[in-house]
């Protein structure tokens, strides 16, 4: 930066100050926004530096604004007097005036918008009411309402909240990532739109759900929200909808060849090592075959994770683990079809492939006992299509004698102890499936229970409904599904009353946030398969006794962020028996010494707890 910018550190602050208040608040907002475009091209975001900030700054500051809790000293330092009301808030009432809003607008879109103001105006309350009314709030900020929210993005578009770095600005990838205003992000989300959660292309819209997902990792597990990145990578759709539409804010042209984008994406990759190298990188619903690829391609040069290979595998393996222990169907006796063999189900698979041969199964015996089913039906060698590459490895030699064309022939073939849904289609396990699974179950002893888990997301792309599960298997199904369903209550007409039946939600967000911050806080140069199972692992040890006695496989949501501390705790463990932690030996050995405790306390106090209001001390 030039000594001769009008806030160049040469400059004194009585200066600046007498300047400022002399400039009148427009003025003063438009000097500023001039500055922001200075210091960010020479990255040094002096802007930021709070003792030169004046009081409308600090209103004007999401990361700075404390709605009405500045105390009354903060108020005369700052030059607050008089630009907010002069009554002062704790969060708990900030936060009450918040949930009346939400609650008062119609729709799940409207409370979004509401929410995503409040983010852009006042970012610790934000946080503070996201965190919470988790329950309430995480369908809004995330899965399902994400899913509407994508689908409009261009339409509902007022302010910019990521990265967009369209494919024709590919030789500025670096002046892009420096034009990030934090100087050192330490999670970054990022997708190509290509298949967001069940909707399929939506090109430069899917970037709601790279915000959606960081959101989380502030929310459900303490990453400070100024150190997370989220990215759009802009290569076109393949959308007609997007392409026809006059307020689309991607590129409108076709998505670019593959060999095209994997240029394109080696780009990026190097630049974000160049720029952010101790960043982790979380892939998002890039389409299949560019997840499998993407992630084998860097695995192993930087440090990401595939969230819907990994992730998705890592929850449910991480429920599976207590939905066997209630299933009363012994280990070696469980059999899995899975519909769906895109990069969730064949990731998923493989992640509990790993649990049985953990448990001393051969490579082979573990996977005879998976049975993937795609469109065309049961996966085998030589049904007479060309597999993609990554349906191979599941593929199956049954259908020698017969072909098994559908989800029932497969069901009445196999009579499977468990049945996973990742095909984005809602509705496809119907009466006679569900009830089928059921027989197969009921078959094998008194007392067993089939585990049915319909996973994709939103809720319009769930296989089945929680409703329709319990009717049809009279209440006797584990159950998960990725997006939320509400407990059912029966009256059964006995003498014990109504029953109350509680779903599971088995989504990414009990691994996905712990798995990256136990990555960051390890320091981790990779994220290796060790820490992905370990993180399963640690998730289906992380329920309470009360959890388990209401027969629940996962934590209750409220609890996220303990479960989220769990994780990531084992997961730095994982990180540094893997090699892959970069922090000294001397560190490790002293937190050795006291067993979790110490390794705990340090996790603790890296995570971001919005307090920061009027009874808060010290952040100004
Ligand atoms: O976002 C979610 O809820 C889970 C996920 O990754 C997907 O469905 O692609
Ligand atoms: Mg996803």
């Amino acid at each position: 930066m030039t000594s001769s910018h009008p806030l160049s550190t040469t400059t004194s602050l009585a200066s600046i100050e007498s300047r400022v208040q002399a400039a009148s608040l427009d003025q003063h907002r438009g000097y500023a926004q001039n500055h922001y475009a200075e210091v960010h091209q020479d990255h040094e975001p002096e802007y930021f530096d709070k003792t030169m900030a004046s009081g409308y700054q600090f209103l004007r500051e999401p990361q700075w604004n404390k709605g009405l809790a500045f105390t009354p000293d903060q108020r005369i330092n700052k030059n607050l007097t008089g630009l907010i009301p002069h009554t002062i808030e704790s969060y708990q009432t900030q936060c009450a005036r918040a949930m009346k809003m939400i609650q008062s607008r119609p729709t799940p879109i409207d409370k979004y918008l509401y929410l995503s103001s409040l983010k852009a105006e006042n970012i610790d309350l934000f946080y503070r009411v996201v965190m919470d009314n988790i329950r309430e709030l995480m369908p809004l900020v995330y899965t399902p309402t994400i899913g509407d929210v994508c689908l409009q993005y261009s339409s509902l578009y007022t302010r910019p909240e990521a990265l967009y770095i369209s494919i024709k600005q590919r030789r500025s990838i670096r002046t892009m990532l420096r034009n990030w205003p934090c100087k050192k992000p330490e999670i970054c989300v990022v997708t190509d739109g290509s298949r967001i959660l069940g909707l399929g292309d939506l090109g430069i819209n899917g970037v709601g759900i790279s915000i959606g997902k960081l959101a989380l990792y502030t929310a459900a597990a303490g990453i400070d929200p100024s150190k997370t990145l989220p990215i759009v990578l802009d290569c076109g759709t393949d959308n007609e909808t997007n392409l026809q539409d006059p307020l689309y804010l991607g590129l409108r042209q076709r998505r670019v060849p593959v060999d095209v984008q994997q240029e394109f994406m080696d780009e990026f990759m190097d630049a974000v090592k160049d720029v952010f190298p101790e960043m982790v990188v979380q892939f998002e619903d890039f389409e299949t075959e560019k997840a499998f690829k993407y992630l084998d391609r860097y695995r192993n040069t930087h440090r990401c994770f595939n969230d819907d290979v990994q992730g998705t595998g890592a929850v449910v393996l991480g429920g599976y683990i207590g939905a066997v222990e209630n299933s009363g169907v012994p280990l070696e006796e469980q059999r899995l079809v899975f519909m769906g063999a895109g990069s969730a189900g064949v990731g998923v698979a493989k992640q509990l492939m790993e649990y049985y041969t953990r448990r001393g199964l051969t490579t082979q015996e573990a996977r005879d006992k998976f049975w993937l089913v795609d469109t065309k039906g049961l996966v085998t060698h030589d049904r007479g299509d060309r597999l993609a590459e990554h349906k191979k490895y599941f593929a199956r030699t049954d259908n020698r004698e017969r072909q098994f064309r559908t989800l029932e022939e497969v069901i009445e073939y196999v009579k499977p102890s468990a049945l996973v849904g990742l095909t984005a289609t809602f509705g496809c396990f119907t009466e006679p499936t569900i009830r089928a699974l059921k027989w197969s179950v009921d078959a094998g002893g008194a007392g067993r229970r089939p585990i049915l888990f319909p996973l994709s997301n939103p809720l319009t792309k769930a296989e089945c409904t929680f409703e329709q599960a319990m009717e049809w298997t009279d209440g006797q199904a584990i159950f998960a599904s990725g997006s939320p369903f509400s407990p059912i209550t029966k009256n059964t007409g006995g003498e014990s009353g109504p029953v109350t039946y509680l779903p599971n939600q088995g989504n990414n967000v009990y691994v996905f946030p712990g798995l990256g911050l136990g990555a960051i806080l390890a320091k981790a140069t990779r994220v290796t398969d060790e820490m992905v199972y370990t993180a399963a692992d640690a998730l289906s040890k992380s329920l309470t006794a009360d959890e388990l006695h209401a027969g629940l496989i996962y934590p209750r949501i409220e609890r996220v962020r303990e479960a989220s501390l769990v994780v990531a705790r084992e997961v730095m463990k994982a990180a540094r028996r893997d090699g892959v932690s970069d922090l000294p030996e001397e560190q490790w050995v002293e937190w050795e010494e006291w067993g979790d405790v110490a390794l705990v306390s340090f996790i603790k106090s890296q995570v971001y707890d919005p307090v920061s209001f009027a009874d808060a001390k010290g952040r100004l």
